[in-house]
């Protein structure tokens, strides 16, 4: 298979070409560029010396026309614009952006603060939480790979509202990202002297992943709900560790909860329910395209303290679109994907 990737400098880039240069069905990966055409990609990433000494390429809607996969790792409201010449045309669409996540356009317009893509293609296009979406991500020429936040929390939370075990009435999401979350640009708020040493909340109720995790809840669980949903800085390079308190419903037992978790993701091979244990934390999953998932009731307040963890990287970015490419391909889904954790 002859793959490109749009945004290859990126975050979510370079952790596609690590995942994809293992992968054993593809053959050819293409690098393109907006800024730097021509450039050797292993003089700009050292790391990829004698890996990818192939020049960047410019963005070209005739030569992405030829591979099998286009990867899009770039900037919200860049694909809104680069991708409708592309979709139809011979590839397979994976963006890894927001641009064609939500429905609703004048959602989209609101919570991004941004154009929203064309509705034809909005509306076509498959959201890409493999473990709920199998069947319409097979067919689907677009799709749109969820936010790293989203796929923490409802990894976690549907199958608990799907069987009626929580309220999702009245969910309260507290989530925590390490930097690398923030891509690669320099910012005030991820400058090494203002985040080292500094645990920030950020997007106070603001933040653009809500009407996403609500929009997928609608979608999988068939239940409209609205979420208090919060995010925070912290100073490490990868991780999100997503905690959800939720309201038991009357009589259900903690055994119950870890079940209908287990039950669910049995037959998935990067779902980890951890079964007993009151701790849990990122770097069991460091690196890799696992989310591990705990629940516990609290008997006292008969609410459950739901905690996923992931790697924003990899099973909240590239790791999962890869999951994704498995699947449109009709390929197991551990191809290219089955590394250990970097526990350490
Ligand atoms: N970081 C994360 O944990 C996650 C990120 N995402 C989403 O994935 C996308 C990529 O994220 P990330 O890799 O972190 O972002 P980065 O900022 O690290 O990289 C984005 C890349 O996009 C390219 N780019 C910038 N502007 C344009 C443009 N106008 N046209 C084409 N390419 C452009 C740049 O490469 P060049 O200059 O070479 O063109 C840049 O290296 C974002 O939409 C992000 O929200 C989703 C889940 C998790
Ligand atoms: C730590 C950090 O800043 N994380 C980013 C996650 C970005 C992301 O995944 O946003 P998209 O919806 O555009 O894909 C954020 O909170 O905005």
């Amino acid at each position: 298979m002859k793959v490109g990737i749009i945004g290859a400098t990126g975050y979510g880039g370079l952790e596609l070409i690590r995942f994809l240069h293992n992968h054993p069905e593809v053959q050819q990966i293409e690098l393109f560029t907006s800024s730097d055409e021509g450039a050797i990609f292993s003089s700009k990433f050292g790391h990829l010396l004698t890996i990818q000494d192939t020049p960047l390429q410019k963005i070209d809607i005739e030569t992405l026309a030829h591979l099998d996969v286009v990867f899009t790792s770039t900037p919200s409201g860049v694909t809104s614009t680069l991708l409708p010449p592309l979709v139809g045309v011979g590839p397979k669409i994976i963006d890894l952006s927001g641009d064609y996540r939500l429905k609703d356009l004048e959602v989209f317009e609101k919570w991004y603060n941004k154009q929203p893509a064309p509705k034809q293609l909005v509306k076509q296009s498959v959201y890409g939480l493999t473990e709920w979406n199998e069947r319409n991500i097979q067919l689907a020429h677009l799709v749109a790979n969820p936010g790293c936040y989203p796929t923490a929390v409802l990894l976690s939370i549907l199958p608990l509202i799907k069987e009626g075990l929580i309220d999702p009435n009245y969910l309260v999401i507290d989530a925590k990202s390490g930097v690398s979350g923030a891509g690669n640009k320099l910012s005030q708020t991820t400058h090494y002297s203002e985040m080292n040493e500094n645990f920030s909340i950020y997007k106070v109720n603001e933040h653009q992943h809500i009407p996403e995790i609500e929009q997928a809840i609608e979608l999988f669980a068939d239940v409209k709900t609205t979420i208090t949903f919060n995010t925070h800085l912290v100073p490490m390079t990868r991780g999100i560790l997503a905690t959800t308190y939720a309201p038991v419903i009357n009589g259900v037992s903690n055994e119950q909860l870890t079940e209908c978790l287990m039950e669910t993701y049995k037959d998935h091979p990067f779902v980890r329910v951890v079964s007993s244990g009151t701790s849990i934390g990122t770097s069991r999953v460091k690196g890799s395209n696992y989310c591990d998932i705990l629940v516990k009731l609290d008997e006292r307040t008969n609410r459950a303290t739901i905690v996923s963890v992931i790697d924003n990287l990899v099973k909240g970015a590239a790791g999962q679109a890869i999951q994704n490419m498995n699947v449109q391909f009709h390929m197991p889904q551990t191809f290219g994907l089955d590394v250990i954790p970097l526990f350490i």
